[in-house]
């Protein structure tokens, strides 16, 4: 059958609101992620790999300082092949160099590979998470606001590459070479080794506070940074409003505010860092100053120790930086492992959303006649609050049926039904006598062309916005629909002609030639019906008779259902519903409504008599 609906929405109420609060790292979600990972196994492998080689090689260096200082310089040893004196410190010189390349090349392929297959991930990920979108039924959209989907397809899924390239698989990196390290310090001389752990447990605590904080901040910043987006965004399209009711202050102080809190976000996790770095060489500076002075003491003790203690002093100098450098920023990974699984959470509510149009339909005729019966319909967009109730009226083929009503009636509810942007839940709707659940849903709104009172523009060429970028129309089609139009005049003066760039939403057109826009864009679609909701805003006398002339000529020849609003449509119309709190009223004529003198003959009273006068 059709859609899934009764199924709950399964947005967090974090979501639909795009706030961002702090909790536990869910491993479940974790795994999830790592499941869009299976296409890349040899990327994966690899960065496993890769981390822990370079774990495993990590104490080689250290490792050789020592011997360096202990055997070739003390010693002055000879090497295995250069027999000279000197020769051993220089072979071992020339392996350390090349370690010191293995190193290198291996770290580059480890930071490529892990952000290269963070990269796979997202691009995965973001093209699942649109195709999602697209096939959520149109009430979904009616719940979240666009802002929200626009942060989950493209902030949120940055995040989830973090996850790989500076989350888990470099934590498990970093944790892998500080075993490593802390191994051979161990194996080397593990008294010395806890005299250097000494200050550790405070680093640990640091450690600890920093991530909480920092996490906090950065929950505060990203709430902060999504209120400024919104803020900006509706100020900015809503500008015209802001300027003529000289709202600017107002709205400044406003603005101000928010600006504020972003700001003390920063400066809060600005002061954590400002803490914990100073902290961290202080237990760095203390763990070496232990270190001298251990070392320093055994030397005093035996010969032995006193002969060694140059060579251990400074590999293990060299192996307390290669602890430090990545418990310096390991809170930071941890907090966007966590952030990345956070936002993640979000982006697979949007895949678990099971309220989607379901495609089952097979009917796809040849042609469509366009004979158009709605059976008993009832509709509600929520629940039972049904804003239609017990629809019923036939369309024959070509026919224009004009639908009226006050503001809220239902005409808008009636149109979004015909070509399935909406589900009744009672009744049937039938084009041809075939349900419209039966057909193709593709096939459907294909033989359906719909022009609405708020003509959506893509900033894009006027051809493109035409043609919906469809290559197989060509530019003379669209020039001789401009003409049956009446459009092609104004287009052509436009700089760049069918080329003009008409910016976001069509800002630069005026609502009449958006609409003749839309009435071009309809013709080039040739629809066996076609669904017109008629501008309400007053236009000059010149545009109402283009618009009236390119509604002539797009409904000649098919089945029309034009939300009307001027006289003259409605006039023409073979057939009028009166549409009064979702119900029909009456039907028939504008002759035949007239003389019933009823609601039809109330309404033409009250909208149109200055029309007429
Ligand atoms: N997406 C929606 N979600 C929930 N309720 C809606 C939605 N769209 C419309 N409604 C409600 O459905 C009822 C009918 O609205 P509809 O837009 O069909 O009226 P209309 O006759 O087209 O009005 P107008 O002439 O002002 O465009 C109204 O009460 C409206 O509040």
């Amino acid at each position: 059958m059709l859609c899934k609906s009764a199924k709950p929405i399964t947005f967090t109420p974090d979501m639909s609101k795009g706030t961002t609060t702090k909790k536990k790292l869910d491993v479940a979600v974790l795994k999830r992620v790592f499941r869009f990972a299976a296409p890349y196994k040899r990327k994966f492998y690899s960065s496993i790999f890769l981390a822990i080689f370079l774990a495993v090689i990590a104490p080689i260096r250290p490792l050789l300082i020592q011997l360096t200082i202990n055997t070739g310089i003390k010693n002055n040893t000879v090497g295995h092949f250069l027999k000279g004196p000197g020769g051993f410190i220089i072979e071992i010189t020339i392996i350390q160099l090349l370690m010191l390349l293995v190193e290198t090349v291996c770290r580059f392929f480890f930071t490529f590979t892990t952000a290269s297959l963070g990269q796979s991930v997202v691009k995965d990920l973001r093209i699942t998470t649109y195709n999602k979108i697209v096939h959520l039924n149109l009430s979904q959209f009616d719940k979240t606001p666009i802002g929200t989907l626009t942060t989950r397809t493209i902030n949120d899924i940055e995040s989830v590459n973090d996850i790989f390239s500076d989350g888990l698989i470099p934590i498990i990196a970093d944790m892998l070479s500080i075993i490593s390290i802390l191994a051979y310090m161990f194996v080397a001389d593990w008294k010395l080794t806890l005299i250097c752990l000494a200050p550790f447990p405070v680093l640990i605590i640091a450690t600890y506070y920093f991530k909480e904080s920092v996490n906090k901040s950065f929950v505060r910043v990203r709430n902060a940074v999504a209120a400024l987006n919104a803020f900006v965004q509706e100020h900015i399209t809503g500008m015209a409003i802001v300027q003529a009711f000289a709202s600017e202050k107002r709205e400044q102080q406003k603005f101000n505010t928010i600006n504020t809190e972003h700001r003390n976000a920063n400066v809060r996790s600005i002061f954590a860092y400002s803490v914990f770095f100073p902290v961290v060489e202080l237990v760095s500076a203390l763990s070496i100053g232990l270190l001298v002075w251990w070392a320093g003491m055994q030397a005093g003790v035996s010969t032995e120790k006193a002969a060694n203690a140059g060579g251990i002093i400074t590999s293990f100098i060299l192996c307390l930086n290669l602890l430090f450098r990545p418990l310096r920023v390991i809170a930071d990974k941890f907090n966007v492992l966590q952030m990345g699984v956070i936002a993640s959470e979000r982006v697979f509510a949007i895949l678990d959303n099971e309220d989607v149009m379901v495609n089952d339909g097979t009917q796809a005729p040849a042609t469509m006649q366009g004979q158009i019966q709605f059976n008993d319909v009832w509709f509600a967009y929520i629940d039972e609050r049904y804003v239609l109730k017990n629809i019923n009226f036939q369309i024959k083929a070509g026919e224009t049926l004009a639908i009226v009503g006050h503001t809220g009636s239902g005409k808008t509810s009636i149109i979004s039904l015909i070509n399935r942007l909406y589900h009744i839940q009672k009744g049937s709707i039938t084009i041809d006598g075939i349900n419209i659940n039966d057909y193709n849903a593709d096939y459907l709104r294909s033989k359906i062309g719909i022009v609405l009172q708020d003509v959506f523009l893509f900033s894009g060429s006027v051809m493109d916005n035409v043609t919906l970028r469809n290559d197989a129309i060509t530019k003379e089609a669209v020039v001789a629909a401009s003409k049956l139009i009446g459009l092609h005049h104004f287009i052509e003066q436009l700089p760049g002609g069918y080329d003009y760039n008409v910016m976001e939403r069509g800002a630069t057109l005026s609502l009449g030639q958006r609409q003749l826009l839309s009435f071009v864009r309809a013709l080039l679609y040739n629809p066996a019906i076609l669904i017109l909701d008629e501008a309400t805003s007053s236009v000059d006398t010149e545009s109402e008779a283009l618009i009236q002339n390119a509604i002539d000529t797009l409904i000649v020849g098919r089945t029309s259902i034009v939300i009307a609003h001027r006289l003259s449509t409605i006039r023409k119309a073979d057939k009028i519903l009166v549409l009064d709190a979702g119900e029909v009223k009456e039907m028939g004529t504008h002759a035949e409504l007239m003389a019933l003198q009823g609601h039809y003959y109330q309404l033409q009273k009250m909208q149109f008599e200055k029309q007429e006068s």
